[in-house]
């Protein structure tokens, strides 16, 4: 008999006979996992009939036993009690957990299927003897549900999930994260899946088709287990561990990175913002490419230094923008988004939540009315692209940018007369179980500041131009170097460009015109110690 509060939940294997490659059998299978380091097993064979179930349930049970390992039926209570199986996994449509218990006994196993908030308040009314773990999800879209009920989540469904069994006091349950998890999701997905006190994050991931599917489940098996131990994504030069914390706030080595490495700077940004913004980047030595040609992401994403600036202001098809998305994260480049208009309208609030669910961001940057929606802390409805927050209180503005920075793991950005920059990337490390030792109230955080420029507020896409410029500058940083400190850099060497700008021009039009010559004259000389704008820590 197993000591249950010792599970190991981190790579949790669930059947499928239905996909088995030619040449496999379910116990083949369930042995190259066992071998290669699979924790758990889960016997969930929704076709087979009765008498089959139970002779392949005593073989998988036996080679469970061999490598001490338990094993989980689904649904099927009466099979479970039948061959002493170690517990048994139900969804919510199947038979209520109290009956489980009864007929199980304290000792065993029971896992529940939770997707939705007021599940877990039921789990955690019903007490530590009820539910021993939970699969969460699902978090991605998925083949093995012939008739799903629920839609995706995304990583931040999962992390809310987490919050509400943190809320709840829940301490006991343990959990896994499933549904549409495969090697090109997995680290990014355990690294932005956290609650928001940061003292819980899943104790495991659950896979199906990535194991059950491949004609080379034990090669499967070890590439999931080295992806979970490694506790790292290291997804982008300057977020992995060999960078050193951002320690100064005048970074001469990001700008020469950028003069020095000239990156492709691929827009895919609003019709308004498309030739300004190709002017910036050429004006801070780094060559812009406009595309929305799906077919040469892939290309692109591989030239070295290329660099994404995704801006969601014309709202382009779901599909390129994904695409896009998919491209430069496996390219392993940069992507700095800025979600227009985040929640004006119902149509932008789904897209853009869509993309964050779809891949790592390394810079996330928008106005106070876009961070204080991703936040959920707005007030009011946005009214259009423009901020229409202005007025809103700093302190305010800062805990939003660093609670955005915490729930999507990348450096935020709040423009506005003041702008704020937090951290939230933490050497792209993360952890199962116990968190991800951060809090969003202590992230780094940094205000740029350089008086009033009510100009800038006057010349549109000027925002955008900002994530222009933050892209030439994360585009040009090797592995050595600090993602963070790039980005800080970039908020302060446009914030400098725009006063000098403002000093220099006659109106909004000469504005735009002398904004461009400061960018490229501040680049050019590289002093940031001259540097107008102030850089003070929060
Ligand atoms: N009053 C101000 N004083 C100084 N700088 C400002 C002021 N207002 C805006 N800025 C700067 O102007 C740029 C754009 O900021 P804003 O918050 O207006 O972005 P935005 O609404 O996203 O712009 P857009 O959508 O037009 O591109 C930022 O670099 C910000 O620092
Ligand atoms: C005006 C406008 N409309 C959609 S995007 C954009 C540029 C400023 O964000
Ligand atoms: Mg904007």
């Amino acid at each position: 008999m197993f000591d249950k509060s010792k599970v190991d939940y981190s790579l949790y294997l669930v059947t499928d006979s239905t996909m088995l490659p030619p040449g496999t059998t379910l116990v083949s299978q369930v042995h190259a996992a066992l071998q290669n380091g699979v924790t758990l097993v889960q016997l969930r064979e929704k076709e087979t009939d009765t008498k089959v179930f139970v002779q392949q349930a005593l073989q998988v049970q036996k080679l469970c036993r061999e490598f001490n390992v338990p094993l989980i039926i689904n649904d099927r209570v009466d099979v479970a009690l039948a061959i002493e199986a170690d517990g048994v996994h139900v969804g919510q449509g199947d038979m209520p957990i109290p009956m489980v218990r009864q007929l199980l006994g304290p000792d065993k196993i029971i896992g529940w299927s939770v997707g939705y908030e007021h599940e877990v308040q039921q789990l955690a009314d019903m007490g530590p003897q009820a539910v021993d773990y939970v699969g969460l999800g699902m978090v991605f879209p998925t083949n093995t549900k012939k008739n799903p009920k629920k839609t995706p989540m995304g990583p931040r469904g999962v992390s809310k999930l987490l919050d509400a069994l943190q809320n709840t006091k829940a301490t006991w349950c343990r959990t896994v994260a499933i549904g549409g998890l495969h090697p090109n999701n997995i680290p990014r997905v355990l690294y932005q899946m956290c609650s928001e006190d940061g003292k819980r994050s899943v104790d495991g991931i659950s896979v199906v088709s990535d194991i059950m599917a491949s004609p080379q489940a034990g090669e499967a098996t070890r590439r999931l287990r080295n992806l979970i131990d490694a506790e790292c994504y290291s997804f982008v030069d300057g977020v992995g561990t060999n960078v050193e914390a951002c320690t100064s706030t005048v970074d001469e080595a990001c700008i020469e990175s950028t003069k020095l490495n000239s990156p492709l700077i691929h827009h895919i940004t609003n019709k308004v913002h498309q030739n300004f913004g190709a002017n910036v980047a050429l004006a801070l030595g780094s060559s812009p490419i406009m595309s929305e040609v799906e077919p040469e992401f892939v290309e692109l994403s591989q030239v070295p230094h290329a660099t994404l600036l995704l801006n969601t202001g014309s709202v382009a098809p779901l599909e390129t923008l994904s695409s896009a998305v998919r491209a430069y994260n496996t390219a392993q480049r940069p992507i700095v988004l800025d979600p227009v208009g985040f929640s004006a309208t119902s149509t932008r609030l789904e897209l853009n939540s869509y993309l964050l669910a779809q891949g790592q961001f390394a810079c996330i940057k928008g106005n106070a009315g876009e961070i204080l929606s991703l936040a959920d802390m707005n007030l009011g409805k946005m009214r259009g692209v423009d901020s229409g927050d202005a007025g809103s209180d700093i302190s305010i503005i800062v805990a939003a940018t660093r609670l955005v920075a915490f729930r999507y793991r990348c450096v935020a950005v709040c423009t506005g007369k003041i702008d704020v920059v937090a951290n939230g990337l933490n050497l792209g490390k993360f952890k199962l179980s116990n968190g991800c030792a951060m809090v969003p109230s202590q992230l780094p955080a940094y205000k740029v500041e350089c008086g009033d420029i009510a100009v800038m507020e006057k010349i549109t896409a000027s925002g955008c131009s900002l994530g222009t410029t933050i892209a030439c500058l994360v585009g040009g940083i090797t592995d050595q170097q600090n993602v963070f400190s790039a980005v800080l850099t970039a908020v302060r060497l446009y914030k400098s460009a725009g006063y000098a700008a403002a000093s220099a021009c006659e109106g909004s039009g000469s504005f735009q015109v002398k904004l461009i010559d400061a960018l490229d004259s501040l680049l050019t000389k590289n002093q940031p110690s001259l540097w107008k704008a102030t850089v003070s820590s929060i």
